[in-house]
């Protein structure tokens, strides 16, 4: 362990050079200093420092992965919000959701989202990065990624689904996948999906597409733990390289650029433990590459002198270089928010909502691996489209929804199950005495895009994020017509055999409405009324720093490169040009993937 923790730090004074020594020669160098130890941040680092040769210094506001038993236990991944390891950003009052600040978790340690997240791996449609490739993203389409989802996974083939192809699967990466195992009311639910009209689908992964209905493939390891992007590159071996530096605890405040040239480059990073505490410069001899995710890339480069001109002028800042897309665009997935079914006893994991089967179900995950807590809380999904004219919207039908969708093969509309009443508000833990089933859902091409904008000129404190979500009629009429097909489905055998339906809830309130709402009450005006004070985002925005081909609408070239700047790069989920109908954990590994493979190439 010696050599292995002296590479993972927490001192910003080992790593770096105090901010008073202003000859940059002196200061402590590294050829890639990687601001952002999250999903993307620990790609790069694991795949950069492969060249002995090249030195690499990766670092992450919040704290090691390590020992973080919630991050290790799937199941647990809830527990994690609202705590040090959450950076529990949250929108300024949406107007079209009952003026609610709506919560965004963000892993801030290790991972970063990887570490905290649902642990699901989806590549999302095909055609959304054949879309950007029509867009001009040239070398950004599903046949360019493919190679890199496969590059980044470690698939382990499971005997209870022998029709997929594992051929199709990467088998080598270092990110573990395996399939989600599905308690029997999943079964039943992929079963009701059918008979609905939602096609059975062997594997979401291919390049047939996503449609379908599924169980999912999961980021989760043989032993039963959390595969993130720390557990699976920054592993104990590669810790150990002498030419990979890891800091922890440390926020970059600001890139730094030098001006001696015409166009500024980007020479190092300037760093801090705490807000008050004493600052250290870092330089990068040949580049800075931002990954702090779609809320802090944005922030950062802001505040660095990146961004809108209105944003740089309204405080203060010198401008580096005027790019009106920093913080635009962002697009998020929206949710209509849990719809809870009750269901007989046995057939959903409501023994964890008791202390005891909780407490049975972590020592069993302890001690074997295995159990509940080894899973997703989300084992399967329906990816289909809002305009499938065969399928049972009922009175949702008459809401009319744009086909916002990026192909004639790609979803906008994605159902989500969980075997268990996940909380009103999100995914926490069940309520006590509760006893059913969650379906869920997913908006996967909003048409209304929010921005981040700053609040100060620090770090330190959180910039204004506004979801700006459901401004578009079509993006409510979407959710309507979501809930009208989770009722349709809930009344399809065989799921239906296995729920406990009285149609008796008329308490709008209620945890059970509109899921087993009584005949009448699920009117129009209740219905909206639900929504406004239900909908929330599914935790997908990406964007907000898009890469484009030109300067006028995105802040990164084809190469992830900065405009107006050298010596900068960005790469996490901002960079998406526009969202995926998915989830986009696995397309930023892919993409980070690329980029490392693409700046080893070029160096
Ligand atoms: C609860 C939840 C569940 C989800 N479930 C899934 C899922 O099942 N499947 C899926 O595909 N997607 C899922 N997602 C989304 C997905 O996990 C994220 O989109 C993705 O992981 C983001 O990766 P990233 O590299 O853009 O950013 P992050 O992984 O968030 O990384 C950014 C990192 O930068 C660090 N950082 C920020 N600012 C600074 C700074 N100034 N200095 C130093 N470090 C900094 C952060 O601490 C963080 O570690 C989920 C998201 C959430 C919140």
């Amino acid at each position: 362990m010696g050599n292995f923790q002296s590479k993972l730090v927490s001192d910003p004074s080992r790593v770096g050079t105090p901010s008073s020594e202003t000859d940059k020669t002196a200061w402590r160098s590294y050829d890639y200093v990687i601001v952002g130890g999250g999903t993307a941040g620990c790609v790069l680092a694991s795949r950069l420092s492969e060249d002995r040769g090249t030195t690499v210094l990766l670092i992450e506001a919040g704290k090691s992965n390590q020992g973080v038993l919630e991050s290790r236990m799937p199941l647990a991944f809830p527990k994690l919000f609202f705590t040090q390891y959450d950076w529990n950003y949250e929108t300024i009052p949406q107007s079209a959701l009952n003026d609610r600040k709506v919560h965004w978790p963000r892993g801030k340690l290790l991972g970063g989202t990887s570490s905290i997240n649902a642990l699901l791996h989806h590549h999302s449609a095909p055609e959304d990065y054949d879309n950007w490739v029509k867009l001009g993203m040239t070398g950004w389409g599903y046949n360019d990624l493919l190679p890199y989802f496969r590059k980044a996974e470690n698939y382990t083939p499971s005997a209870s689904h022998p029709d997929v192809d594992v051929s199709l699967h990467g088998s080598s990466g270092p990110w573990h996948t395996r399939q989600a195992d599905l308690p029997p009311v999943c079964h039943a639910i992929v079963e009701s999906c059918e008979k609905i009209g939602i096609p059975y689908s062997k594997d979401f992964n291919t390049k047939a597409g996503t449609i379908g209905a599924a169980n999912f493939i999961e980021f989760v390891d043989q032993k039963g733990e959390r595969s993130s992007t720390a557990t699976a590159y920054l592993t104990p071996d590669v810790l150990s390289r002498p030419n990979l530096t890891v800091l922890v605890e440390t926020s970059t405040e600001r890139i730094i650029f030098s001006d001696e040239l015409a166009t500024p480059r980007a020479i190092g990073v300037e760093l801090s433990h705490a807000p008050a505490a004493p600052r250290y410069r870092v330089a990068a001899n040949r580049e800075v590459i931002v990954c702090a995710g779609v809320v802090g890339t944005p922030q950062l480069l802001m505040i660095s002198g990146i961004g809108p001109k209105s944003e740089l002028e309204r405080f203060n800042i010198t401008p580096v270089s005027v790019l009106e897309a920093v913080g635009k665009n962002l697009s998020d997935h929206l949710s209509p928010g849990a719809v809870v079914f009750p269901c007989k006893p046995g057939h959903s994991l409501d023994n964890l909502s008791k202390p005891i089967g909780a407490a049975v179900a972590a020592v069993r995950w302890l001690l074997t691996g295995k159990g509940p807590m080894s899973h997703t809380v989300v084992p399967g999904a329906a990816f289909f489209r809002s305009d499938n004219p065969n399928l049972p919207f009922g009175p949702g039908s008459e809401y009319l929804v744009e086909d916002l969708t990026t192909g004639p093969g790609a979803p906008d509309a994605e159902l989500t199950w969980f075997p268990l009443v996940a909380h009103p508000s999100g995914m926490g833990m069940m309520p006590k005495g509760t006893q059913g089933i969650t379906l869920g859902g997913i908006l996967l091409q909003p048409k209304s895009k929010g921005s981040i904008t700053l609040k100060s000129t620090s770090v330190w404190e959180k910039p204004v994020i506004n979801g700006n979500y459901m401004q578009d009629e079509t993006d409510l009429n979407f959710l309507i017509r979501i809930v009208y097909l989770q009722q349709a489905l809930a009344q399809t055998p065989p799921l239906r055999d296995l729920l406990d339906l009285k149609g008796d809830v008329a308490d709008v309130n209620s945890i059970f409405w509109p899921g087993d709402a009584r005949p009448g009450t699920l009117t129009e005006e209740a219905l909206k009324k639900w929504l406004s004070v239900n909908a929330t985002s599914a935790w997908h925005p990406v964007g907000s720093a898009r890469m484009g081909t030109s300067a006028k609408d995105s802040v990164a070239d084809l190469e992830l490169r900065v405009y107006g700047v050298t010596g900068l790069r960005i790469c996490d989920t901002s960079v998406f040009p526009t969202q995926v109908s998915g989830h986009p954990c696995a397309p930023v590994v892919a993409i980070a993937e690329k980029l490392a493979e693409l700046i080893k190439t070029k160096q």
